[in-house]
């Protein structure tokens, strides 16, 4: 065996790395289990498709798989109807970082919009404390296994109402108390992100960060929008920047103006594989476009959007891309680092988290191979060694 294909890693080793994720909802990340225990607890039980977790969970990987962004979003009616209580949200974002710090997550940035929390009568500030105490629960409770996460919130405004300039200003007062910045989300095609521009602006103002999904459903003008008229530090998705991108029969690859600008400001593409599968961004895995995001050198990095209605998790993202791709634990610290350097959280603390944590990790994992062939040798008698 080469060490090129004893560093292809193994799923144990996919799961055991660390790994950084900018991008997944709160209310797109729920246990099955807890969904019905949530449900029960409010009578929301008979509004439930299924109440049985498994069959629970692939319902809601079947409802989500219908190739439309707009069906998609359907689904989370269902998760959010049972996060209304200070308890239920709670629960829902000690289970998330438990769940992330299992999986080898070691940095988490995870949204929701607190809009969507306020139908028992929380208020948008009790929403995001609930939030950010179940966070800390979940992290001390990664802790107390033997594994470390550090989970940021994000504050999503929906893109189709219209309280996107108090949430920023919510962000806002929460960022020293565990927000990390702001996101819009929701249909993408006729609801344009400078319906939002107030908030945007105010943002900029407060030398604080946010994120705009876009570049999902709807192609190259949203993405620009987002980026020349918001000013968004990173894209939500981002994966149509292909659109801007020729690949000539001879293989040369000429890059439009928009993708060289977002290449060459090294913007952040919050990449979520299976995610654009099923609201049909891509048609397969070989043929999803971080394949030659990665070759060109974008600032791609990997991402799960909602583990529930996707049936996935980091390493499961990363799995399907090491099957299409051939990558290697080095592709996957390129995307990590990727996914650091593009956090919310302060320059230093990310270069610690860079320095201290993903490449110490990664180089036990690929000094692992050395120790591998070690045992192999010494199982061989020493007349076939030598
Ligand atoms: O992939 C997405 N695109 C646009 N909006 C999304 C996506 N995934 C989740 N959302 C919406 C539905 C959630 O209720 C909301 C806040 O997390 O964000
Ligand atoms: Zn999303």
């Amino acid at each position: 065996m080469t060490s090129q294909t004893l560093n292809t890693p193994t799923a144990e080793q996919i799961r055991r790395a660390p790994k950084v994720l900018l991008h997944d909802h709160l209310d797109g990340g729920l246990r099955p289990g807890t969904i019905i225990d949530l449900a029960r607890a409010t009578g929301y039980e008979a509004s439930l498709p299924e109440t049985e977790p498994d069959k629970l969970g692939l319902w809601f990987r079947e409802a989500a798989d219908s190739g439309s962004l707009e069906r998609y979003l359907e689904t989370f009616a269902h998760t959010c109807a049972v996060m209304q209580t200070r308890e239920a949200l709670f629960r829902v974002a000690a289970e998330c970082a438990e769940d992330l710090a299992e999986d080898g997550v070691v940095y988490a940035e995870v949204r929701y919009a607190p809009e969507q929390h306020l139908e028992a009568g929380l208020t948008l500030e009790e929403v995001v404390e609930a939030v950010n105490e179940g966070f800390r629960e979940g992290e001390r409770i990664a802790r107390a296994n033997g594994r470390r996460i550090r989970v940021g919130a994000l504050l999503t405004a929906m893109r189709h109402a219209a309280r996107a300039l108090e949430i920023a200003e919510l962000a806002n007062r929460y960022r020293d108390t565990g927000v990390v910045g702001f996101d819009i989300a929701g249909a993408e095609a006729g609801f344009p992100p400078t319906r939002h521009l107030d908030a945007f602006e105010y943002l900029k103002r407060e030398n604080n960060h946010f994120t705009i999904h876009a570049g999902e459903a709807f192609g190259l003008p949203s993405i620009w929008q987002a980026l020349q008229w918001c000013g968004a530090d990173r894209l939500g998705h981002g994966v149509r920047i292909i659109d801007d991108i020729t690949v000539t029969e001879d293989g040369e690859i000429r890059l439009g103006r928009l993708a060289s600008y977002v290449r060459d400001k090294r913007i952040p593409l919050e990449l979520c594989p299976t995610s654009n599968l099923q609201t049909g961004a891509a048609d397969s895995y070989p043929e999803h476009p971080i394949g030659l995001l990665r070759r060109l050198h974008f600032r791609a990095t990997v991402n799960t959007d909602n583990r529930l209605m996707s049936g996935t998790s980091m390493s499961v993202e990363f799995e399907h891309l090491i099957d299409a791709f051939g990558y290697t634990l080095d592709d996957m610290q390129w995307f990590t680092v990727n996914g650091m350097k593009s956090a919310f959280i302060p320059f230093d603390e990310r270069l610690a988290m860079i320095n201290d944590v993903i490449k110490p990790g990664y180089a036990e994992l690929k000094s692992e191979w050395l120790f591998r062939q070690t045992a192999a040798t010494s199982e061989t008698s020493p007349e076939e060694s030598w």
